[in-house]
């Protein structure tokens, strides 16, 4: 590599870079270490004690840029967006999948199950991280009346851009291409299946992803290699396939209203303020469903995100309150411990 630019490097980051560092993109997190795209090419740092963070948020993830001084990454440059998620088990809220994406290609398949809900909540997912969406429908190849099944998804994936493809005969890659011009990052959410791993090949004009035939044939997970997980497409655009990001959920519920704006903006209509849209006197919502406005499912579909949404955010609350009583108990302890301390 010889631009910073080709992975992503805008010139108005130069002022965040601390005196006497380089930057560097990170490509992979393994073990504590960094793989980085640098103008030097790929290479492989510690992080610098100093970027440890308790609450796992501020640690260096896919896509971040990071400050380089010799072996240590000194610091972590602004972010433009994040994808969280929480992490079962432990006692930090949250950890950062990937950063500093532009796009995230919500993918599902033009065959198998209905679509429309499972969209909606990648989309919300979307939404919530400060990057925007594109919903991009796979194995178009598989069917019959593709514009009808666009059609039927862009009708409630509002404001977002709806193409098909197939990574079989190549159909509608260029559109995709179009939006992942030099520098531009993406990356994809969407369930087991729906063909990320082989659009991701067909981006990158190369196997940069194992697809499910591939990990069948020879019998080997997909986490078994350890390559890069920042792939420079040929079109000069970025694209970041980690497997936390294959398995996000939602975070918390800021992408939710943006998803389902229609219902949001009806809900501000209802009398009561705290409107639950079910058998509330002067509910807009529930107006719009009886004169065919809006669609009951959607209706269904935005409480389902909202009760999931809120229960992350009650998981997160209990977590982040035994996380301060155990720094509590750990202060406690010291305090005890002095030799001097006011009795
Ligand atoms: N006909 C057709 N099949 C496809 C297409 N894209 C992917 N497939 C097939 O769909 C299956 C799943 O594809 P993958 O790319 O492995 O799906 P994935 O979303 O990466 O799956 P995970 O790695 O489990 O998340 C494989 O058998 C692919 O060959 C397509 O455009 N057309
Ligand atoms: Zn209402």
């Amino acid at each position: 590599m010889t631009h910073l630019s080709d992975v992503g490097w805008s010139r108005d980051r130069l002022e965040q870079l601390p005196e006497g560092t380089s930057p560097g993109r990170v490509a992979r997190v393994d073990r504590g270490r960094l793989t980085v795209l640098t103008a030097d090419g790929e290479r492989r740092v510690h992080p610098a004690a100093g970027l440890y963070d308790p609450d796992g948020v501020a640690v260096p993830a896919v896509g971040d840029w990071v400050a380089l001084r010799g072996e240590l990454a000194v610091a972590l440059l602004p972010r433009t967006s994040a994808f969280t998620r929480t992490v079962a088990g432990r006692t930090s809220a949250a950890q950062v999948v990937a950063a500093n994406l532009d796009l995230v290609l919500v993918v599902d398949a033009l065959a198998g199950p209905t679509r429309a809900r499972r969209v909606e909540r990648y989309l919300a997912v979307a939404w919530g991280s400060g990057a925007t969406p594109v919903v991009v429908l796979t194995k178009a190849d598989l069917c019959d009346d593709v514009d009808a099944a666009v059609a039927e998804v862009a009708e409630d994936a509002l404001g977002v851009e709806v193409l098909a493809v197939s990574a079989r005969t190549g159909e509608g890659l260029d559109a995709v291409r179009a939006l992942l011009g030099p520098g531009r990052t993406a990356a994809m959410v969407g369930p087991s299946g729906v063909g990320k791993s082989s659009l991701a090949n067909a981006l990158a004009g190369r196997e940069v992803a194992p697809t499910q035939d591939v990990r069948e044939a020879d019998g080997r997970g997909r986490h078994t290699t350890t390559s890069r997980e920042l792939h420079v497409l040929p079109g000069g655009g970025l694209l970041v396939d980690t497997p936390g990001m294959r398995e996000l959920g939602l975070y918390d519920d800021e992408g939710v209203d943006t998803a389902y704006a229609d219902v949001a903006e009806l809900a501000t209509g209802c009398r009561f303020r705290d409107c639950a849209h079910r058998t509330e006197p002067g509910c807009a919502v529930a107006a719009a469903i009886d004169d065919g406005r809006l669609d009951p499912a959607r209706l269904l579909g935005w409480r389902k995100l909202q009760a999931e949404a809120h229960r992350q955010l009650l998981r997160s609350d209990a977590r982040a309150r035994a996380a301060e009583h155990q720094r509590a108990k750990v202060l406690f302890r010291a305090y005890r411990s002095q030799p001097n301390r006011v009795r």
